[in-house]
């Protein structure tokens, strides 16, 4: 079995991600972001994604998803509650992104709790995506382990389940996120890259769509830095936090929350989202 040490150096400062040119890139590129995301979360997903300075694109039918997949720059799939259509659509999607080299983003809802979504997502699985971004019990669930996610929502710690996300993030080369009050960013190449983001609210969890929209704004940086998935998605991670400590400063509750964190999607800027209390470690892999 494949053991981690934890390695006593932190990760070398030449390959901590350079936040503030993450969020200028998408900033400047407005990447196209096609989600096939769920029904509840549509219209916070595509403002999240204008507010961050990307174009979103709900195309979600077959007919139509393979062709958009191939001129967009980042794919959502989230089958949260999906129809025959767009499963048919993801699969279609799927397929033209990895023919283009387009990074795609998998969100498993509710792995795990219902079958024939858990068996689609198995499939989807197989097909690698650039980044997995679930709560801490649906990552749990992908590798085989935790308590199981209670229908949509996390009942794991983003800690007790870093082991199966290392796990993932191995057997797939994914970068793997995990959220929760800290979340845990991971990937697993000759040595495992551990990001762990602070801030946000405890208001998030009583939003809906706070993590499905996050999945999206993950695929528009992973647009925007292709070449960097590790750095794209802690900095969507990043962003989502400096967002959301600046709305609770302003929020009376969750219905002025989400309103706030629309407009501190859109206002925080690349020096507030470095300022993020972002710590990182490496982890050695010994056989
Ligand atoms: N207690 C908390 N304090 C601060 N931020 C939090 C907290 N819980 C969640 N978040 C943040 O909320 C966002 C969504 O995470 P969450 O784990 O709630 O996703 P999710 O369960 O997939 O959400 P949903 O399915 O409703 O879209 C992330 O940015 C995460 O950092
Ligand atoms: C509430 C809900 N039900 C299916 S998907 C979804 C959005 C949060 O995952
Ligand atoms: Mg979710």
């Amino acid at each position: 079995m494949t053991q981690q040490h934890p390695s006593a150096a932190a990760q070398t400062a030449a390959s901590i991600p350079d936040l503030a040119a993450a969020v200028t890139a998408v900033r400047e590129s407005n990447p196209l972001v096609q989600c096939i995301t769920n029904t509840v979360v549509q219209p916070l997903s595509a403002n999240a994604l204008l507010a961050i300075g990307a174009s979103p694109a709900m195309i979600n039918h077959e007919a139509d998803a393979a062709q958009f997949a191939r001129i967009s720059d980042g794919l959502l799939i989230n089958f949260g509650t999906a129809s025959s259509h767009n499963f048919l659509a993801a699969d279609a999607a799927i397929t033209a992104a990895r023919e283009t080299g387009t990074p795609w983003v998998l969100d498993p809802v509710s792995y795990g709790v219902i079958d024939y979504r858990t068996t689609r997502i198995k499939q989807a699985l197989t097909w690698q995506p650039t980044a997995i971004r679930g709560n801490a019990s649906e990552i749990a669930a992908l590798a085989g382990t935790g308590a199981g996610a209670r229908g949509v929502d996390s009942t794991d710690e983003v800690e007790a389940v870093l082991e199966a996300a290392i796990q993932l993030s191995h057997a797939l080369g994914s970068v793997v996120a995990v959220s929760g009050e800290v979340d845990a960013i991971v990937h697993a190449g000759e040595q495992v890259c551990i990001a762990r983001v602070s801030g946000g609210s405890d208001y998030m969890p009583l939003v809906v769509g706070t993590g499905c929209s996050l999945g999206g704004v993950v695929a528009a940086y992973l647009g925007a830095l292709p070449a960097d998935p590790f750095a794209a998605v802690v900095a969507a991670h990043a962003h989502y936090a400096a967002a959301g400590t600046r709305a609770a400063g302003t929020s009376r509750g969750p219905g002025s929350f989400a309103v706030e964190f629309l407009d501190a999607l859109h206002s925080v800027t690349a020096a507030d989202i470095a300022a993020v209390g972002v710590s990182y470690d490496t982890v050695e892999v010994t056989e």
